[in-house]
C-alpha cells in the first residue's frame, strides 16, 4: 500500500488501475472531490510506473474546480506571481499580478511602470466591448445562403433576433451580426456583450437560441458547426485584428525625455527609430498577423495566468501594434498600444479559484459588478493594456540599449549556471 492511501481506498484504486472504475467517475462515485484526486494520484502512479511527487496536491479547492475548470485533476502545478507598479492608470494605481517563469519580466513591467508614472501616467480609452461566435450553416445553393445571409443582416429583422438571443442570460445582448460568404456554406459572426463574463459560453448559449429560431424560416439550412472558426477563437486571423473581439482598447502615455534617459537609459530619437524599423517594418517582413510589438504577449499571458483568463485566448488578445513618436520638439516621447481584442472577464471560467479571485482582487476587479454590470471586465481590459504599454516601453528601452542580454543574464539564468558555462 502507498502513503497517503489508506485500507478502504485500496479496493478503489485497483479497480481504477485494472481499468474496472473509469478514472473520470471516482468524483460522482466518492462525492468527495479531494479524495477522488488523491485516488486519481496514486492509480496514476502505478499505472504510468512514474512519481509525481513534485506536483503540488494540497492547496486546491478540488470540489471548486468541479465542473467548472478541469476535470481529473490530480494535482496543480506552481507559477510565480510577482507583482508590477504601481501602474499609473486613468489617475489610479494598479499593482500588476504576473503569473511568469520568465526571469526579467516582471522586472522589466515594473520598470516601464515606473517611466509611465515619473511622466504623469497613462490614459486609456474603451472603443469597443464584443465577444463574437461565428457558427458555419450549409444551404442546398449559394443563392440560399445569400438569403439568408440578407435576412440575418437586415436592420428590420435585429430586434427580433435580438430577443430571441437574450433569452438564455441575463447578459448577452447581441450588438451585430455580419455574414461571409464561401459557395453555399455561411459563416454568421454574432457579436454581443457579456457583462462581466469573457462570454464564451453565453455568446454560444445566445447563438444556439437564434440558429433554432433561423430554422423556422430556412428549413434548409443545415448546421454544419456552431463554430466556423470566423469567431475567431484561439486563432490569429485578420477579423480579429481588423473587426475586434472582446474589448477593444487603446492605451498612451506621453514620456518626459529625462525619465527617457534617466529610468529607460537610452533617447528619444532611438526609441522612435527603433520601433519603426523592429515593431512596424521587422513585423511586416516578417508578415505579421497584429504582431506589430516586440512582447505584448509576454503580457498578457502573465496577466492571464494571474487574473484567470483562459489562457489560450493570449493569442488574439496580444494582437497589438506599438506606435512611437517623438513630441515637444522632439523632447519628449508619445507612446500608444492599440489592442483591438483583449478577451477577459471577471467571473466565470478560472477567475472562481481562489488564487486567481485573490489577484482580481488586487486589482479591485473581483466578481461580477453589481452596480454596472461589464465594468470589472472593461477596467480589467484596460490594466492589460496599460501594463503591455509598460512592457513596450521597457523592452524597447532595453533593446536601444544593448542591455537585453545582459539584464536576462542576471535574472533569467541562475547564478550557478552563469558560472558553470564560463567556467
Ligand atoms: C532588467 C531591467 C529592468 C534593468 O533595467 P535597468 O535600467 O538597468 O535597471 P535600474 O537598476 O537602473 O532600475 C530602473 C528601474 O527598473 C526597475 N527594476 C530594475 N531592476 C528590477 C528588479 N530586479 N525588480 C523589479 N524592478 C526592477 C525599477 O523600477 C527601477 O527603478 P527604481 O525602482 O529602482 O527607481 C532592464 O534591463 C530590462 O527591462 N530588460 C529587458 C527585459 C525584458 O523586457 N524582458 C522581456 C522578455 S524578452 C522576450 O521574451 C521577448 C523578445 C525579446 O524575444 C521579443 C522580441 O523579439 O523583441
Ligand atoms: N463554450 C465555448 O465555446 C467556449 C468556452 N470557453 C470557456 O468558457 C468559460 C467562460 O464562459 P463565460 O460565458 O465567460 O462564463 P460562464 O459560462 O461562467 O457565464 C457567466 C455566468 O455568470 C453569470 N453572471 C452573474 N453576474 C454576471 C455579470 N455581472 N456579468 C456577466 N455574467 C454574470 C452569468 O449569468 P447568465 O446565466 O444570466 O448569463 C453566467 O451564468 C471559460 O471557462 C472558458 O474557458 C472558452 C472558449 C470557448
Amino acid at each position: 500500500m502507498h502513503a497517503g492511501v489508506e485500507g478502504g481506498d485500496e479496493e478503489i484504486v485497483a479497480a481504477v488501475v485494472s481499468g474496472a472504475l473509469p478514472s473520470h467517475h471516482l468524483e460522482s462515485r466518492l462525492g468527495d472531490c479531494r479524495r477522488a484526486a488523491r485516488l486519481r494520484r496514486e492509480a496514476l502512479r502505478r499505472v504510468s510506473g512514474r512519481g509525481v511527487e513534485g506536483l503540488p496536491f494540497d492547496g486546491m479547492d478540488y470540489q471548486a474546480i468541479l465542473g467548472q475548470c478541469c476535470e481529473m485533476p490530480v494535482g496543480y502545478v506552481q507559477v510565480p506571481v510577482g507583482v508590477a507598479g504601481p501602474l499609473l492608470l486613468d489617475g489610479r494605481q494598479y499593482h500588476v499580478p504576473m503569473a511568469t517563469t520568465e526571469g526579467c519580466l516582471v522586472a522589466s513591467v515594473n520598470r516601464g511602470c515606473r517611466a509611465i508614472a515619473a511622466s504623469g501616467g497613462a490614459v486609456s480609452v474603451l472603443l469597443r466591448d464584443a465577444m463574437s461566435r461565428a457558427p458555419v450553416v450549409k444551404l442546398p445553393s449559394a443563392k440560399r445562403a445569400a438569403e439568408l445571409k440578407s435576412f440575418v443582416e437586415a436592420a428590420a429583422n435585429f430586434e427580433t433576433l435580438a430577443s430571441v438571443f437574450k433569452r438564455s442570460s441575463r447578459f448577452g445582448r447581441l450588438q451585430g451580426i455580419h455574414c461571409a460568404l464561401a459557395g453555399r456554406n455561411l459563416y454568421i459572426r454574432f457579436t454581443c456583450s457579456t457583462g462581466d463574463a469573457m462570454g464564451m459560453n453565453m455568446v454560444s448559449k445566445g447563438v444556439e437560441n437564434v440558429l433554432g429560431y433561423l430554422q423556422n424560416d430556412f428549413p434548409d439550412m443545415d448546421l454544419i458547426s456552431l463554430s466556423g472558426n470566423y469567431c475567431s477563437d484561439k486563432k490569429p486571423t485578420a477579423v480579429n485584428w481588423i473587426e475586434g473581439r472582446g474589448k477593444s482598447v487603446v492605451c498612451e502615455a506621453t514620456i518626459k525625455g529625462g525619465v527617457v534617459q534617466s529610468v529607460l537609459k537610452t533617447t528619444v530619437q532611438k526609441l522612435v527609430e527603433l520601433n519603426i524599423i523592429k515593431n512596424l517594418t521587422g513585423s511586416a517582413v516578417a508578415g505579421a498577423l497584429g504582431g506589430f510589438n516586440a512582447h505584448a504577449s509576454n503580457i498578457v499571458t502573465a496577466l492571464f495566468i494571474a487574473t484567470g483568463q483562459d489562457p489560450a485566448q493570449n493569442v488574439e488578445s496580444s494582437q497589438c501594434i506599438t506606435m512611437l513618436e517623438a513630441v515637444n520638439d522632439g523632447d519628449d516621447l508619445h507612446i500608444s498600444v492599440t489592442m483591438p481584442s483583449i478577451e477577459v472577464g471577471t467571473i466565470g471560467g478560472g477567475t472562481c479559484l481562489a488564487s486567481q479571485a485573490s489577484c482580481l482582487n488586487l486589482l479591485g476587479v473581483r466578481g461580477p459588478n453589481g452596480d454596472s454590470p461589464g465594468a470589472n471586465a472593461k477596467l480589467l481590459a484596460t490594466i492589460v493594456a496599460g501594463s503591455v504599454l509598460a512592457g513596450e516601453l521597457s523592452l524597447l528601452g532595453a533593446l536601444a540599449a544593448g542591455q537585453l542580454v545582459n539584464s536576462h543574464l542576471k535574472y533569467n539564468r541562475s547564478n550557478k549556471d552563469v558560472a558553470s558555462a564560463a567556467s
